[in-house]
């Protein structure tokens, strides 16, 4: 039987880095988007073999076509829910579907939305940019984690999708525990990218001068009774916290790029999720809150004003 290809669904920095290794690694690929002009002479992928172009037929997101019998979405986590909507009526049953991300909560909403799909989680340490929109650059190298979404999939999903992902060469593996992986993650996000989107500097400005270090400390103290309450184990997270902002000393953070580019963030899916999880069990975290509040505030101050 033919293998189904994957449809790309978040053709950005991420998503076109999978979509060209998958399809250097001979998979079949299809972009799912909003604007196939954009992609009509395919995606460039540049890393460390050179610059290659990929030939990838893209569709608009909306277009009727074929059943999807394999999705990989890695729109950011306050688009989910729009594009999974726009794209669920072509989803065949039992599709494999991979919900590749920062954040938490997003795959809650689609699960609670709709119909019997049972989205997977992933969460990676890779890195990647977008030169122009068809023009990825590969930046970082690390594994992808798997595992289990809010609704149990069936073990020949989970298969599928581990095999079919792995095509692309890079390291990706199950992991069972994805939930702790996500919340490690959103730790370090939590820290390093509303403060890096609200001071506008580069993630390494904050392990470099005392008082970055004291503020992630201070975030991270919270985050630290966050996890506790939440019964999750934290060690040394400012510690970590600190490492990764050196280790990605030379990177504009996801959200100070959105927030200098006037879009809207994630801060809802990291911040605001950290801060809903505990205020449900009566732990206040003010110094979360207030970073969710002001960078709420400056995508509002971004969005025109009538004159
Ligand atoms: N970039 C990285 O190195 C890493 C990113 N992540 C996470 O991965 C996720 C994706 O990030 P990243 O790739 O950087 O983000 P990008 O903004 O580069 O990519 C998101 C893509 O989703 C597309 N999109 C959004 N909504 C729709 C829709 N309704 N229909 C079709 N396409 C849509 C956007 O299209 P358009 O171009 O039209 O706006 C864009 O191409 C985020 O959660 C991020 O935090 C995690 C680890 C590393
Ligand atoms: C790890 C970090 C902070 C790297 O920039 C990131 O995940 C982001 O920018 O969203």
């Amino acid at each position: 039987m033919d293998t189904p290809p994957w449809y790309v669904l978040g053709a950005g920095a991420l998503g076109g880095l999978w979509a060209a290794r998958l399809a250097r690694g001979g998979v079949a690929v299809h972009l799912l988007v909003r604007d196939p002009a954009a992609y009509a002479d395919g995606l460039v992928l540049e890393d460390a073999a050179g610059t290659q172009r990929l030939a990838l037929p893209a569709e608009r997101i909306d277009a009727a076509g074929a059943p999807i019998a394999r999705l990989l979405l890695t729109v950011k986590a306050h688009q989910t829910r729009a594009a999974f909507a726009a794209v669920a009526p072509r989803l065949a049953p039992g599709a494999v579907i991979v919900l590749l991300q920062n954040g938490m909560g997003a795959a809650d909403a689609l699960v609670a939305d709709g119909p019997a799909h049972a989205p997977l989680l992933a969460t990676t340490t890779l890195g990647a940019w977008r030169r122009a929109p068809a023009h990825v650059v590969h930046a970082g190298d690390g594994p992808t984690w798997l595992g289990p979404g809010p609704r149990a999939a069936s073990a020949a999903q989970r298969a599928a999708a581990l095999d079919g992902l792995r095509a692309s060469g890079f390291t990706v593996d199950w992991d069972d525990a994805i939930e702790a992986r996500l919340w490690d993650k959103l730790a370090v996000n939590a820290a390093i990218n509303p403060l890096t989107a609200l001071l506008d500097c580069r993630n390494g400005a904050l392990a470099e001068h005392a008082e970055g270090r004291a503020l992630v400390s201070a975030l991270c103290a919270e985050t630290n009774a966050a996890f506790t309450a939440l019964g999750r184990p934290a060690t040394a997270l400012a510690e970590r916290v600190l490492a990764v902002a050196a280790a990605t000393g030379g990177n504009v953070s996801s959200m100070c790029a959105d927030v200098r580019a006037g879009r809207p963030t994630e801060i809802d899916f990291i911040t605001g999720h950290l801060v809903a999880r505990t205020a449900a069990l009566g732990l206040e975290l003010p110094r979360h809150r207030l970073l969710l509040e002001m960078i709420r505030l400056k995508t509002a101050l971004a969005a025109p004003v009538d004159a």
